[in-house]
């Protein structure tokens, strides 16, 4: 399969907006352009602390989307309210504590097998598709079967972190199992977490990775380029390198 989806996180555009407090630069407008520059979806965490995206922003990009939400929350009976109201194509269920910078790990799925199976059955009976974001661990993907969500997200932000190449290789090993494991158990799998310009390729080239969602370091080369730019860059580089397949 040749072919790999962006869905591009427009959260920091709205971190951008919240350190002042004013009505720009609008999420809703970064999410037009990521579309009409290529983006396959539009990616949006609403976290509980309310950070970057708002309420106002899902609502308004409920009905505005040419392609696809993807809405990223906790999983909470806040989150599962709103999700089951605002029905997005895709749902992203990730783990979340305050006083964190940025998500640090994956959902622990084997933890709480129950929980996880309800939110699933919640959010597949709003007609919503749901996605776990996990670690590159085969209990959590085992466990992503069992609770039955269609879909997974392979975190890699430990892969983006590695400090050495040895590191990343020993990541990137971890992933490539996990994501064709996932294939092999009737997933969708799809990955994310600090995927950049400069190491993106050899994620995008795992033959079984449907779609990258992709944020910080879009909206980061923004700042210099152009919103439309980064996406196509980016685009550009995952499509090359899913040629390499
Ligand atoms: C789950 C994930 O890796 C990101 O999509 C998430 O949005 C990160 O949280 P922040 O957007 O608050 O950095
Ligand atoms: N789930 C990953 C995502 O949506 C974007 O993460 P990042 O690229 O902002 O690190």
């Amino acid at each position: 399969m040749s072919n790999i989806l962006l869905g591009v996180n427009i959260d920091h555009v709205a971190t951008l907006r919240q350190a002042r407090g004013t009505r720009y630069p609008d999420p809703v407008q970064a999410a037009i352009e990521s579309e009409q520059a290529g983006a396959d979806s539009i990616t949006l965490h609403l976290r509980e602390d309310r950070r970057h995206i708002q309420d106002r922003d899902v609502e308004m990009l409920k009905d505005i989307l040419q392609t696809r939400m993807n809405l990223e929350m906790a999983v909470t009976d806040e989150m599962l309210a709103i999700a089951s109201r605002i029905r997005p194509a895709d749902c992203c269920l990730v783990p979340e504590r305050r006083e964190e910078l940025t998500t640090e790990g994956g959902l622990d799925v084997a933890g709480q097998v129950d929980r996880m199976q309800d939110a699933c059955t919640q959010l597949a009976e709003a007609g919503v598709r749901v996605s776990l974001f996990i670690d590159a661990d085969p209990v959590q993907v085992d466990a992503a079967r069992v609770v039955g969500a269609p879909c997974i997200e392979i975190h890699t932000g430990h892969f983006a972190d590695a400090t050495t190449p040895e590191a990343a290789e020993k990541e990137l090993e971890r992933i490539r199992a996990a994501v064709q494991l996932g294939e092999n158990t009737g997933l969708q799998v799809n990955a994310g977490h600090g995927l950049h310009y400069h190491n993106v390729r050899p994620i995008a080239a795992l033959p079984a990775i449907r779609e990258l969602n992709i944020g910080h370091a879009i909206i980061a080369r923004a700042v210099f380029t152009g919103l439309g730019n980064a996406v196509r860059e980016m685009k550009q580089l995952m499509l090359l390198a899913a040629r390499e397949r």
